[in-house]
């Protein structure tokens, strides 16, 4: 099989299952995939994610379903399946490899968790480069060397940067990297409740930037907090202890200025593109007319004088007809980008 690819059963069909099923697909593996629910099943079938089990038993098995049912589905997929692989992608890593251990079949379970993903559930959603250049984690819990091999392979095809590491470790970090930013997003989105629509109106960028995954739908957040409470707790603990230090200070100025000293330090430990380390990138912003055609000529202009754009932001003002569109580039470059950018006549807000 080492030489093969690996007949795959995905079960559970929504965003991530399907994600994975056009991924692995793309890559010639033959992908099988299920769900509970007959509709979500038809779509993913439809959208080349994979075809129907049939009467072989599949190498390898990939659980997508829900947290709250991934360890019941990585259980009966264990005892279904005596000669398959099992992983599963949910979230919170620890429970389900108890509930894989309880089996007394937890050499052939491995634990994955692609962390990458989208506001949206469902297949619809589904995209087969989701997780391409992001963190896959791999919790291998003492499963057999040949059976973390295989679920390696899934990460392999998906051009994923893998990370290894055991249950618990992970459970830690995901409540600070994802669970809690989840929670903290959506209190300080909340907590406009108490402005009148106008008011609201009155959001520039920060505010967009904190609040994105405030869209989130709650399902699987509720999820994910009852399967890694102790862990979400803990880090909640930290952000309200820092928030009541700075309520009770004597100078606020001075709290404010250590608080947002110490964000700034872990900021920048946060990686950036491709998920290197963050890279001093120089921002050349520039006054855009929020009209059709301006974006794509500035990036023309700057394309002509053979400068990369590393990332780009576009800030709209509500009542402006202009967008700031910040370039990053090498800040080698920078300074000749704002000259040729001028030359073409374009304004420079900041550089
Ligand atoms: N959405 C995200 O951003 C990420 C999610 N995950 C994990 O991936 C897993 C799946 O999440 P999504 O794809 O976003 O959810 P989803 O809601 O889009 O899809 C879940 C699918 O599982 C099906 N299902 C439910 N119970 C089932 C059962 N017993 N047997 C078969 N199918 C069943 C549902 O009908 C649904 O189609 C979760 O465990 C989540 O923690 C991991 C990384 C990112
Ligand atoms: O955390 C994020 O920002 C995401 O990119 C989405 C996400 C949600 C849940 C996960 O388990 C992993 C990733």
């Amino acid at each position: 099989m080492s030489d093969t690819l690996p007949r795959t059963h995905i079960v559970g069909a929504g965003l991530i299952g399907a994600s994975i099923g056009i991924g692995l697909s793309a890559e010639g593996w033959p992908v099988t995939i299920a769900d509970a629910d007959a509709q979500a099943e038809a779509l993913a079938r439809s959208i080349g994610a994979g075809g129907p089990l049939g009467d072989h038993a599949p190498d390898l098995v990939i659980v997508a379903t829900p947290p709250s049912v991934a360890g019941a589905v990585v259980v009966h997929a264990l005892q279904a399946w005596p000669g398959a692989v099992v992983t599963d992608v949910a979230s919170v890593k620890a429970p389900i490899a108890e509930a894989a251990d309880a089996t007394g079949h937890g050499a052939r379970y491995v634990g994955s968790h692609p962390m990458a993903g989208r506001e949206l559930s469902g297949g619809l959603a589904a995209q087969g480069d989701l997780f391409k250049a992001r963190p896959w984690v791999i919790c291998p819990n003492g499963a057999a060397a040949a059976a973390v091999e295989l679920v390696l392979r899934v990460p392999a095809a998906l051009q994923c940067d893998v990370v290894t590491m055991e249950a618990p470790a992970h459970d830690a970090a995901v409540a600070r990297v994802s669970h809690a930013p989840q929670v903290a997003a959506s209190a300080v989105a909340a907590a406009l409740g108490a402005l009148h629509s106008d008011d609201v109106a009155l959001a520039g960028q920060g505010l967009r930037d904190v609040t994105r995954i405030a869209g989130s739908a709650p399902g699987m957040w509720a999820d994910i907090a009852r399967l890694n409470r102790g862990h979400l707790v803990e880090t909640l603990d930290h952000i309200i202890a820092d928030l009541e230090d700075l309520r009770e200070s004597d100078d606020i100025g001075e709290a404010v200025t250590d608080l947002i000293e110490r964000g700034r330090f872990e900021v920048a430990r946060i990686p950036g593109k491709h998920g290197g380390a963050t890279r001093d990138w120089a921002g050349v912003t520039v006054i855009v007319p929020d009209e059709p055609g301006h974006l794509l000529k500035l990036l023309g202009d700057t394309a002509q004088v053979d400068v990369n754009v590393e990332d780009i932001t576009i800030e709209h003002s509500p009542r402006q007809p202009v967008g700031l569109t910040t370039l990053y580039v090498l800040p080698s470059r920078a300074a000749e980008l704002v000259a040729a950018l001028e030359s073409q006549g374009w304004e420079i807000a900041a550089s």
